[in-house]
């Protein structure tokens, strides 16, 4: 069994509470990196609080290019002080030789067809998945090592890597954001490779509703020519079908709606 590249990767519960109080350690942490959090809890404050008003500034814009009358409508699920969003701190240490043909990558981590022949090999950080949130700004150092797949085709995409600019932020649309939006903006599946020589560290705010919030897609993006895709569900069912599943699987397909399912009630709801 060959280990895990990925050395740490630490969540924090990042609602409208402030830091230290609202650490949550969902994953292994070592002392000092909770002492680090510890001194530098303003910073980590200051970056949330900064980070999540772009989320916010940036479903506004997809709530007004969507055409909805009430542009607001995604980014008040941010702004919810019941909030569930997550920052989490990804480290990848560096692994001699990921950039050779015939690692990891080959596999389908989902026990599939592979479909990573072309992405030429190579270690996994952080497997296959979509994130499950609404929307996720990542931001990395100057390593690459994210790669998107692109859109499925027959057979199963292509994984394409994305060039690490450690002064940009990387905006990934979330299952839910797919789910509201009827299919409309697409939750981009993705991973992370480790380099063959230096360590690539990312921090990756997710930003969700609070657990009680109805996601259901919005009535005005059901149409004759857009038949409604998805069934109602609130955020923590979708959390509760998330950790039933592998990381690589698709959990929307669980929230499909029936073909002739048309009565259900649509709209956001908390
Ligand atoms: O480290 C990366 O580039 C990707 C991390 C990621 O996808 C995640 O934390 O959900
Ligand atoms: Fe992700």
């Amino acid at each position: 069994m060959v280990s895990c590249p990925l050395t740490f990767c630490l969540c924090l519960h990042v609602s409208i509470v402030q830091l230290p109080s609202s650490i949550c350690f969902s994953c292994f942490i070592t002392h000092s990196l909770s002492f680090w959090l510890f001194l530098y809890s303003g910073v980590v404050n200051e970056y949330v609080k900064q980070v999540r008003q772009l989320a916010c500034q940036l479903l506004d814009m997809v709530g007004e290019g969507l055409g909805l009358q009430d542009t607001r409508v995604f980014s008040r699920l941010l702004q919810d002080s019941e909030n569930d969003s997550l920052v989490r701190l990804n480290h990848y240490p560096p692994w001699p030789g990921s950039d050779r043909a015939g690692g990891d990558a080959d596999r389908d981590p989902a026990g599939g067809k592979s479909r990573d022949k072309r992405s030429g090999g190579g270690r996994i950080g952080f497997g296959e998945h979509s994130d499950p949130q609404i929307l996720s700004i990542l931001r990395s150092n100057d390593v690459d090592g994210l790669q998107i797949l692109s859109a499925q085709a027959d057979d199963g995409g292509v994984w394409i890597p994305v060039p690490a600019d450690p002064v940009a932020f990387y905006v990934i649309v979330g299952d839910a954001l797919q789910a509201m939006t009827n299919g409309r903006l697409v939750s981009v599946r993705h991973r992370a490779m480790a380099n063959s020589c230096r360590p690539r560290t990312s921090t990756v705010f997710f930003g969700a509703p609070s657990p009680g919030t109805r996601i259901t897609p919005l009535p005005q993006m059901i149409k004759p020519d857009a038949p409604r895709r998805y069934k109602s569900f609130t955020w923590a069912e979708y959390k509760k079908a998330m950790y039933s599943l592998r990381l690589g699987h698709n959990r929307l397909d669980l929230f499909l709606a029936d073909p002739d399912d048309h009565d259900q009630e649509s709209g956001i709801s908390n």
